[in-house]
């Protein structure tokens, strides 16, 4: 028996580009074949087998050639070089309205949904109850689907698409159209599917792929950059993102570097950076490492054991340092602040033009996911009294990773909650 669902060898889709569309006519008449476009990788040469009973998710950022790849799984669209394989029956969800006559009302589409996947008329009409009620958009279903809403036309698609027993189930961020109940019916169903069927899911809900699928890929412009264990590649994913959107240095290569507790392995402060304070002491570097790996990290769990350095240079003779840092959240709340002084910690003198490194270690607060920033500070004096001389905002930004199933709002992550009936 062959295990394998899918693959993919060595795939590639290549676009040509025209600047106007008249280049595309004056090329195809050129008598000399003068090329007037530019070609476009938008996979570029990727392999991956997907086992049976494989939930695969599929990774990257906007624009990554994720959606080109599923539509040549589905065999919407040819590669320009390279072999896929499909081993089995695939039911997908693309585009939204991808595979529906908008004329035809949503009867109409079960029926020929039904046809392209080769079931007879009478094996539709043992199907059409579950699909009817799994959609559940009432007497819509007997007018033409293109006065649809995007959420009644993704209700029914996914439930033609799961009732017509596919081997294997694609689906392209469709689900993030409907409302979070329907929402909650496709993830349950599956969750059903996973057991039995080989489903490839693209979403940029990492959380989602966290929680549904055994491996995961990431593409990044065509290319392949990593397959593996999700929350693992999540991780990787998150901190290039970071990286990418916030224009440092932070790339998948630095979250993994192993360092040890010395000055010279914290991160240059970034110069575009405001810089408060009367600059007698500055802060030149801070970075965030795991306690454990001693791995520089950009992403943390709530409550991970971390080590966080920060590098200072004294402009001037400064008694009494104190060494301080914030946690804020997105909307610049202070979530949590430590410093030097209150731990107790004296420092000695520091002498002008010498650098100095200090390590906070703590557990990071279980606050929930999302972004937040730490601000490091040096001053001098006391807790109450005291001079500061160099203070920067948002001079690290670290995500925190969903860790619980579901998603719950608040500021902080319960854990040890316990729930009982009373007698
Ligand atoms: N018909 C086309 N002609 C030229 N370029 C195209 C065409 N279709 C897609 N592209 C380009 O190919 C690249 C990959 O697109 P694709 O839709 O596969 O990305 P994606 O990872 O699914 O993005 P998103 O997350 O935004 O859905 C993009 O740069 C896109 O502009």
């Amino acid at each position: 028996m062959n295990e394998i669902a899918i693959q993919a060898t060595n795939v590639s889709k290549i676009y040509k580009l025209y600047d106007k569309p008249i280049d595309r006519l004056k090329e195809s008449i050129n008598p000399f074949g003068k090329k007037y476009h530019q070609e476009f990788h938008a996979v570029n040469d990727i392999s991956f087998d997907v086992k049976k009973g494989e939930t695969l998710g599929i990774i990257g950022k906007n624009g990554s050639g994720k959606s080109t790849l599923l539509k040549m799984i589905t065999g919407v669209l040819n590669p320009s070089s390279g072999q896929i394989s499909v081993n089995g029956k695939i039911s997908a969800l693309l585009e939204l309205g991808a595979g529906f006559n908008p004329e035809l009302t949503g009867l109409e589409n079960i029926y020929m949904n039904g046809t392209i996947m080769g079931y007879t008329k009478a094996e539709m009409d043992r199907k059409l109850d579950d699909i009817l009620s799994f959609a559940d958009i009432g007497d819509f279903i007997h007018q033409a689907v293109k006065i649809y809403s995007s959420g009644m036309f993704v209700r029914l698609a996914f439930s033609v698409a799961i009732n017509i027993d596919p081997e294997i189930l694609i689906i392209d961020e469709a689900l993030s159209v409907g409302d979070m109940r329907f929402q909650q019916k496709c993830f349950r169903k599956i969750d059903e599917f996973k057991d039995t069927k080989t489903i490839l899911f693209v979403s940029h809900d990492l959380s989602v792929i966290n929680k549904y699928c055994n491996r995961a890929i990431w593409i990044n412009e065509g290319i392949m950059i990593d397959d593996g264990v999700p929350k693992e590649l999540s991780k990787k994913y998150q901190a290039f993102m970071i990286g990418a959107n916030l224009n440092k240095t932070v790339t998948v290569q630095d979250s993994n570097e192993m360092i040890k507790d010395t000055i010279e392995h914290i991160d240059s402060i970034d110069e575009s950076l405001d810089v408060m304070g009367d600059d007698e002491a500055r802060i030149t570097g801070i970075s965030l490492f795991d306690a454990e790996s001693s791995q520089k990290i950009s992403i943390v769990e709530p409550n991970q054991a971390v080590k966080l350095f920060i590098k200072v240079k004294a402009n001037t003779n400064i008694e009494d340092p104190i060494i301080g840092f914030s946690i804020k959240d997105r909307l610049g709340n202070v979530i949590a602040q430590s410093n030097s002084f209150v731990l107790e910690q004296s420092i000695p003198e520091m002498h002008n033009e010498k650098y100095y490194g200090f390590g906070f270690e703590f557990n990071f607060p279980p606050l929930n996911m999302g972004q937040y920033s730490i601000s490091p500070a040096v001053a001098s004096g006391s807790q109450e009294v005291h001079t500061q001389h160099s203070w920067i905002h948002d001079a690290l930004i670290i995500q925190v990773m969903p860790v619980q199933k579901y998603q719950l709002s608040g500021f902080f992550v319960m854990d040890n909650v316990k729930f009982y009936s009373l007698e």
